[in-house]
């Protein structure tokens, strides 16, 4: 899987709502109504991970869920990124 540039990184984020560029990772930070509803979220993302075989690097206080996406074995930003960001979009804020 091919390494992305800034450019096609930036080009890339503009199609996504919530997603930024910070330290060589795409990253979003979403708000749920509790605990539960934000859990709940967790676990239907992690489902499709295990799908698509690639996995955020995140964490979970309360109401809030941030998500830092990247590709170990590249180092960089690839299109599994975008693919698990955009899943993760519909997943969040529907189809
Ligand atoms: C063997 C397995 O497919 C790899 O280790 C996958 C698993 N999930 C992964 N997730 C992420 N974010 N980056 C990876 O490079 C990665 N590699």
């Amino acid at each position: 899987m091919e390494k992305l540039s800034v450019e096609q990184i930036e080009k890339r984020l503009a199609e996504l709502d919530s997603w930024e560029f910070i330290d060589g990772a795409i990253e979003t930070s979403l708000q749920f109504g509790n605990f539960k509803e934000a859990f709940a979220t967790m676990t239907r993302i992690a489902f499709e991970c295990e799908l698509q075989g690639h996995h955020p690097d995140w964490s979970n206080v309360y109401n809030s869920l941030n998500i830092r996406l990247n590709t170990h074995d590249v180092g960089g930003v690839t299109e599994k990124d975008f693919k698990l960001a955009a899943t993760i979009e519909n997943i969040v804020f529907g189809e």
